[in-house]
């Protein structure tokens, strides 16, 4: 496994760790619908919510047990107790106190997984018993359809077996890519923000389209399998190393046709200083939080 490459997968068999998703929202519940696609089996999961209502929706949803906090105050130390890997899917401003919680309740050795912007590996190694293994992540939610990115920063107590085993569980819903702490701000800004801009694009054509006369179910798949059938183009092409994005985005503009028209309208409205300005500004809101946590210390 090498830095900013997407894991090989090795041929011994997968490990069938035990799993506990503390926080069971948009990202975790990404990353459980991934696993459950792949090699885990619902009986190797326990998962927490906050509410009682959100645990018995999931539950039904995913086929799996999970306890809320509202109902059993130990609930996240219980899941976390039975478990080799623990996602910690709460928001940012909850990691810190959600790893304290369950700190004397881990057994050693079990590999504490943060998925949350912003909190960084000391601040979370902190909370926990000296020398548990910690990894920060930063995931996005096509995890859930087995399309997703994963940035892994392993802590300081996390071995090259912690780091293989969830780059194994992650990676077969997902590209992994084992990265340094200082880079995890801009894959942020990339890949754990990005699906929204590309959902955002999405809604923009689709709007085109019913201002153009289409309706609006038809505009909206036109754009849905458009951009599916563009991303999956060109993560083809780059991995052969046959094209980029700049070579198959010419290859769709013929000369003085409709798409080069298309194109000279959004570098006239600015696109491209438009885009990077919003990757931008994710990594550095990111970095953001982690000072705003920080300093409330
Ligand atoms: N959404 C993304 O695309 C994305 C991408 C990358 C990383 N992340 C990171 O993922 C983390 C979660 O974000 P999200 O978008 O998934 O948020 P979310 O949808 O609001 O989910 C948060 C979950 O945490 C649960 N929760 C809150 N406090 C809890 C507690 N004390 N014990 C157990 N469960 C608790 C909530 O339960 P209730 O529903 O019952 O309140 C909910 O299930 C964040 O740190 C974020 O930075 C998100
Ligand atoms: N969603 C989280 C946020 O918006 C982190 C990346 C994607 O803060």
């Amino acid at each position: 496994m090498s830095t900013s490459t997407s894991t090989s997968t090795s041929t011994s068999s997968p490990p069938s760790p035990q799993i506990a998703m503390l926080g069971l929202g948009s990202m975790n519940g990404a990353i459980l619908a991934g696993l459950l696609d792949s090699a885990v089996n619902p009986e190797q999961v326990r998962a927490t919510t906050r509410s009682a209502a959100t645990a018995v929706q999931r539950a039904q949803q995913y086929g799996i047990t999970v306890h809320a906090e509202q109902d059993d105050a130990e609930a996240n130390r219980s899941a976390a107790g039975d478990a080799d890997v623990i996602f910690l899917g709460v928001k940012p401003h909850g990691i810190v106190a959600l790893a304290a919680e369950i700190a004397d309740a881990l057994k050693p050795g079990a590999v504490v997984v943060s998925v949350a912007a912003a909190i960084s590996v000391d601040m979370i190694e902190a909370a926990l018993p000296q020398g548990q293994p910690v990894i920060r992540s930063m995931p996005n939610t096509p995890l859930s359809v087995g399309l997703g990115v994963v940035g892994l920063v392993p802590g300081t107590h996390a071995s090259a077996q912690d780091t293989e085993t969830v780059a194994r569980l992650l990676g077969a819903s997902g590209a992994v890519h084992v990265i340094e702490e200082s880079q995890i701000d801009a894959l942020t800004g990339i890949s754990g923000s990005g699906p929204a801009y590309a959902f955002y694009l999405a809604e923009q054509m689709a709007e085109a389209g019913v201002q153009l006369g289409l309706d609006r179910a038809l505009a909206a798949d036109l754009a849905a399998q458009t951009i599916y059938g563009a991303g999956k183009m060109l993560v083809a092409h780059q991995a052969a190393g046959t094209a980029d994005a700049a070579g198959l985005r010419r290859a769709v503009c013929s000369p003085n046709g409709t798409t080069e028209r298309a194109i000279h309208a959004f570098d006239d409205h600015g696109l491209p200083a438009a885009v990077q300005a919003a990757v931008n500004a994710s990594a550095h809101r990111s970095a953001e939080i982690t000072d705003e946590l920080r300093s409330a210390d």
